[in-house]
This record gives structure tokens, C-alpha cells and sequence, in this order.
């Protein structure tokens, strides 16, 4: 039987996939797992028993993912599963920033109760004109599932687009348009384009990357879009060249405090994937990641850990060993299963960065003993045994 706990609502059409060998508890307290969309965990002290957190979700910044890894607790996300709902923001957020729309509504608002309100908005239209994003040129800051799909809508939309990622995955290489220009550096982009739109994770390397060194690079009257994370950009650089207008918008999806009220930013309530499409993508792909971790040891999409899949436990016991990637670690697993004689039936190693993963499927039970042995062992971050 396992626990599981959820920090965040999470779609009930994921939650349903967990069978009945699963508890939902009211608490973080004794879980193996927890679910999690934006809730803040950096302060959080992990139980003992907690195994796996699957964030339903992209971002993991708000996960502490070197504690966990110590604490041998697999992290995932759910890759692409919100990108659709976050690419169909950021088109809206273009064309928000291109003709006032919002003062528009605002308007007929405000004269609901104008008799004439049908000829007077003829006269009032003007104010509220704006221009077409069409022949426009989009510069896309990382080309991920998100920035990949962004690009592309925006040739779709007859956009000029440039894209800069020195990282790009040949996925998303496979899926850019072929009709995106390859910005080889960040101020090439910064230079040409009227909207800018960013799609990085935050990561030390990216924190303030749109700073006032950036901005003062780009055309006067630039759109900059936000939909990645608030910390990207350097917010009070941001205000002080809405102010000037050397910015024309702001479009961001995280309203903080330096930016919210500033005229000229046009902002949302973190709203990039709350459609029921992607709440119930990440839901469905985050438990069926932590089902197939508990369930079977198999690592999927997870950021803390290697990917590493043994395919579904059969018979044989499987132990699963979480540890630090230094050498000859298998050469001790193996000693001392074969000190007690047992047979491995099949075994895979993976490592990533300062973690890696072992699993072993042995064609007998594993005796106490052994498992003690197994845990005392030089940088073993956790032993588990799925029977
Ligand atoms: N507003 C929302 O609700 C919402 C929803 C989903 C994701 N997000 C945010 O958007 C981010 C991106 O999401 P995604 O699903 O596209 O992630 P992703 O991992 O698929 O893509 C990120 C891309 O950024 C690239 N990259 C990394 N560092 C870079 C750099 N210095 N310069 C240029 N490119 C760089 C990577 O190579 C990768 O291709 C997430 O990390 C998250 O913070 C926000
Ligand atoms: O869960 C959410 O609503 C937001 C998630 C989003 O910021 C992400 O990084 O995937």
C-alpha cells in the first residue's frame, strides 16, 4: 500500500489512475509521494518515507532538487504536457500588446449605460488602434516544448521569426519550422526584434538574463513577453524603460510587486497552464511517472535523477539503489549479493551529473541482511526492494 499527498490541487483525471494500492493523506506526513504543481517546498522537511515527487508541471524551480537527490527522493516533471495551453497565452499576450484590446473593453464597460453607446464607439475607436503582428519579427529565447510551438504558431501567423537556444535538443530540432532564422547569438535577437518572448527555466545561469544591459540592446517600442518565470528578467530595469517608452509593453504571467500597476504592463495571475488540457496532461503524465517509480523502480522524466527503465517488475525481486555516481559502486553491489549467493537476472546502471541509479532484478528473495549491507555502503543514498 502506498500513500500519496497532494501540495496543489491536482486534476482528478490523474489522480484516478492511481489504483487501489494507493491512499490519498491529508498531510505530507508518512507519504511516499507528493504531488505538486507552484507550492514553495525549499523550507519543507522531507519524511523519511517520502520516495518521489512528481511536479505536474515544467518548472522545478520552486523544488530544493540536490536535497532531495540526497535524501534519495526522485524528482519529476511532466515535459511538453502544459505547453499548448502556455503557446496560446503568449499569441494572445502578442496581440494584447499590439492593439489595445483590454482599454477597448474597458471602455464599453465603463459606458454601459450610454444610450448611444453604438455611435459613440465609432468616435472613441481611435484611441484604442493599434497595429498587426503580421510581417513583425518574433525573437523566441529557448526553444523547448514551449518556445518550439510559440515559433512556430508565430510563422503560422506570417511572424518573421528568430530563435536562440545554444542548447537545443535534437527533439526539438526535429520539430522547429524550417522557416525559423538561427540566431547564433542573444543580442543579434535582442537587436532586430519588435517582440521578444523568453521560454528558459530559471537556473543561476539564466536568473536576470533580460537585464538593463539587454534592454538598452533592443528597438525602442519592443514588446517583451514573460511567460517562463518573473526572475528572468531584471523587473525594476523593465519599469524604468516602460517608463521612458523604450519599452512599449511588458507581458508577463507572474505579478509581482515592481511590475504590477506599472503602465504598460499587461499581466496574468500565473495562468500559462491553467487550462483543463494541460492540468489534465501534467496530472495524468505525473502520477503515471511516480506509479511506474514505486510500482516498478523505472525512472522517467525526472530532474534529479538518470532516466532508467527496467521495464515492468515480473517475478524476480528488484532492488533499486539510489546512490552517488563515483566509482565502483556495482563492483560492491555485486559482491556482496554473490556473498550470499544470489543470482542477478538482470541489472542496469545509469548516472547523471553527481547521481546515478542501479537497479537489479535478482531470481530470489533478498535476505535482511543483505539489504542492511547494501544501505551501509559508501555514498548509497537509498536502497529500496520492490517485491
Ligand atoms: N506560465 C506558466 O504557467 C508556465 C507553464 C509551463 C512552463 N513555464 C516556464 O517555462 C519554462 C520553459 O518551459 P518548457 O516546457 O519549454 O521547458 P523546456 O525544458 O522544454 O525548454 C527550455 C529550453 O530552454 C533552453 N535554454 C536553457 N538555457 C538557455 C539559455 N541560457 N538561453 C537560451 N535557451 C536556453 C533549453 O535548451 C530548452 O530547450 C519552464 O522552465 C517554466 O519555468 C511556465
Ligand atoms: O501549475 C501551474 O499552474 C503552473 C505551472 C508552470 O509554471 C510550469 O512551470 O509548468
Amino acid at each position: 500500500m502506498y500513500k500519496y499527498h497532494c501540495l496543489n490541487p491536482i486534476a482528478d483525471i490523474g489522480l484516478n489512475n492511481f489504483t487501489e494500492d494507493y491512499t490519498k493523506i491529508e498531510t505530507a506526513e508518512g507519504a511516499d509521494a507528493l504531488l505538486v504543481r507552484s507550492a514553495v517546498m525549499h523550507d519543507m522537511e522531507f519524511d523519511k518515507n517520502l520516495k518521489a515527487i512528481g511536479r505536474a508541471g515544467a518548472g522545478v524551480n520552486n523544488i530544493p532538487l540536490d536535497t532531495c537527490a540526497e535524501q534519495g527522493i526522485v524528482v519529476f516533471n511532466t515535459p511538453g504536457a502544459n505547453a499548448n495551453g502556455v503557446k496560446e497565452l503568449v499569441i494572445a499576450g502578442m496581440l494584447l500588446a499590439s492593439r489595445d484590446i483590454i482599454g477597448g473593453i474597458n471602455w464599453v464597460q465603463e459606458n454601459e449605460e450610454d444610450g448611444n453607446i453604438l455611435k459613440d464607439a465609432e468616435k472613441a475607436k481611435k484611441q484604442f488602434a493599434g497595429c498587426e503582428i503580421e510581417g513583425k519579427k518574433l525573437g523566441v529565447i529557448g526553444l523547448g516544448a514551449i518556445g518550439v510551438l510559440v515559433a512556430n504558431a508565430a510563422v503560422h501567423l506570417g511572424m518573421e521569426v528568430y530563435g536562440y537556444d545554444p542548447y537545443l535538443s535534437v527533439d526539438a530540432a526535429w520539430r522547429l519550422s524550417r522557416n525559423i532564422h538561427h540566431a547564433k547569438t542573444v543580442d543579434e535577437l535582442y537587436k532586430d526584434c519588435d517582440y521578444i518572448t523568453i521560454h528558459v527555466p530559471a537556473m543561476d545561469s539564466t536568473k536576470g538574463m533580460i537585464d538593463k544591459n539587454a534592454i538598452g540592446l533592443m528597438k525602442d517600442g519592443v514588446v517583451i513577453l514573460n511567460y517562463a518565470r518573473n526572475v528572468l528578467v531584471d523587473e525594476e530595469a523593465v519599469v524604468d524603460a516602460l517608463v521612458s517608452g523604450h519599452v512599449k509593453n511588458y507581458v508577463t504571467d507572474f505579478p509581482t510587486p515592481i511590475v504590477a500597476g506599472v503602465k504598460g504592463a499587461i499581466i496574468t495571475p500565473h495562468l500559462g497552464a491553467s487550462t483543463e488540457e494541460s492540468e489534465d496532461n501534467c496530472a495524468k503524465m505525473a502520477v503515471a511517472e511516480v506509479r511506474n517509480y514505486l510500482e516498478n523502480g523505472n525512472i522517467q522524466h525526472s530532474v534529479n535523477y538518470p532516466d532508467c527503465d527496467m521495464g515492468v517488475k515480473g517475478e524476480n525481486t528488484r532492488i533499486t539503489l539510489l546512490h552517488h555516481n563515483v566509482p565502483n559502486m556495482i563492483g560492491q553491489f555485486t559482491k556482496i549479493l554473490a556473498d550470499d549467493n544470489m543470482n542477478i537476472a538482470d541489472m542496469t546502471n545509469k548516472s547523471k551529473g553527481e547521481y546515478a541509479y542501479t537497479m537489479i532484478d535478482i531470481d530470489s528473495d533478498v535476505t535482511d541482511s543483505v539489504i542492511e549491507d547494501l544501505t551501509k555502503v559508501k555514498d548509497v543514498l537509498r536502497v529500496r526492494v520492490i517485491r
